[in-house]
């Protein structure tokens, strides 16, 4: 990194405060205004990070995101604002990057981050910062980081807890030395399904930029082998130390099985979706019944007999459902299994032939399909009768069928 010859007088009354802080002073600040900083994802991450990067003079910020402002992004992602609803995310980023600095340059790519783009994008700056809210995302970023030998400072939020490291820096540990296999796909949350605290994403964010000015502008400790923990309900902070570099990480240890594409032109990147199983989940499965939501609304317009379980968790189920739905969450359904089967009806014994009963069917919905989908397997695993997915779940119901339904 080269530093820039001096600063101007605009510059020293911009960055005043900072200049006169013994931690930064001019060397540090004329290193922050001559880096550049790749920001992967423009949400309730990005938009702290890219708001502290802009003030703080970075001198060129990129911003990849190939997403579009939606009204229930307000609440967190602050970079945005209502008349950019539909708006690409990385236009209304930049707008607000430039309206707080006019200094700076801000480069946008409207795109997903991939395969296809991400050598180039992060080859052309000194470091990456991780804003993204899906684990293949973490570690394609990740492995061209590793290549590329840049830092990747990575932060995630979710519900009220958060977490921020930085990974490959001076030697340090990478995310596949920590986590050489990903979780299954299964477990894997995200704020759309789960929700989030809006300041949640806002803290980490913010301390995120706090790491990645610290690194460009080679000044204080960066969070390297460590990861701190927020849990915003106690408001506490944890930090745990983490496990140094492994010498069998797959992209970063002594003999890498994850090919250099830097060093090995003929090689290839891995799929990272296939890796990471996210196309494994098929809401259209074969081995479960389905229906669409204009079947089911059929259905119930002909009054057939039939159960709808509804596999949300409760604060959602109490935000809208369907009429006559009973709810038992899918995270419960294991432990409550014999109490599904009684609510389903497929306990009942016939007095008369002292047999089980021909159980009705029993249709199963959740916000997206998803869950349902797992729901109406676990049952069917179970020896359930007559189970059957409501394919798209309540979005779809919203719609194709009723638009009043309220969506969230
Ligand atoms: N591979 C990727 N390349 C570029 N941007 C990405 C990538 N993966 C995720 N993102 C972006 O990261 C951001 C993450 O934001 P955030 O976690 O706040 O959730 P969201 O996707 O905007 O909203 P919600 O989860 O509520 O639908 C999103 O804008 C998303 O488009």
């Amino acid at each position: 990194m080269e530093d820039p010859p001096f600063l101007s007088n605009d510059q020293i009354l911009r960055y005043g405060r900072h200049l006169i802080l013994p931690a930064i002073g001019m060397d540090v600040q004329r290193r922050i205004c001559n880096s550049s900083v790749l920001v992967v994802g423009a949400g309730g991450l990005g938009s702290p990070v890219l708001q502290y990067l802009a003030g703080a003079g970075v001198g060129r910020i990129g911003i990849i995101d190939a997403d579009e402002v939606d009204i229930s992004n307000l609440h967190r992602q602050v970079i945005h604002s209502e008349s950019e609803v539909s708006n690409p995310k990385v236009d209304s980023a930049r707008d607000s990057c430039l309206a707080i600095n006019s200094s700076i340059i801000v480069e946008t790519f409207n795109e997903r981050f991939s395969r296809s783009n991400a050598i180039e994008l992060v080859q052309n700056y000194d470091l990456v910062a991780d804003c993204t809210d899906n684990v293949s995302s973490r570690y394609l970023i990740n492995d061209i980081a590793v290549m590329c030998g840049k830092p990747d400072v990575s932060g995630g939020a979710i519900g009220t807890e958060g977490q921020l490291t930085v990974y490959n820096y001076k030697g340090g540990p990478c995310y596949r030395c920590l986590h050489p296999k990903p979780p299954p796909p299964e477990t894997v949350s995200n704020c759309s399904d789960n929700g989030v605290l809006g300041v949640v994403p806002g803290i980490i964010g913010s301390l995120q930029a706090m790491e990645i000015l610290k690194i460009v502008g080679q000044f204080g400790e960066p969070l390297s082998a460590k990861l701190l923990i927020f849990d915003g309900l106690s408001c506490s902070f944890r930090s745990m130390r983490l496990r140094s570099r492994s010498p069998t990480c797959d992209v970063c240890g002594d003999k890498p099985t994850i090919p250099n594409v830097l060093t090995d032109p003929t090689a290839d990147l891995i799929d990272y979706n296939e890796f990471c199983g996210s196309c494994h989940v098929e809401l259209d499965a074969k081995d479960c019944p389905s229906v669409s939501c204009e079947e089911y609304k059929s259905i119930v317009d002909q009054g057939d007999e039939h159960v709808l379980l509804d596999v949300r968790e409760l604060v959602q189920y109490e935000i809208c459902s369907l009429p006559n739905s009973i709810n038992i969450p899918f995270a419960q359904m294991k432990e409550r299994i014999g109490e599904v089967f009684k609510e389903i009806g497929q306990t009942d014994i016939d007095p008369l032939f002292g047999k089980p009963v021909q159980p009705v069917p029993v249709y199963l919905i959740c916000r997206r399909g998803i869950d349902s989908l797992s729901a109406a397997r676990l049952l069917l695993s179970k020896d359930a009768k007559n189970v059957i997915n409501i394919r798209g779940g309540l979005l779809q119901w919203h719609r194709t069928i009723d638009s009043e339904f309220p969506l969230y």
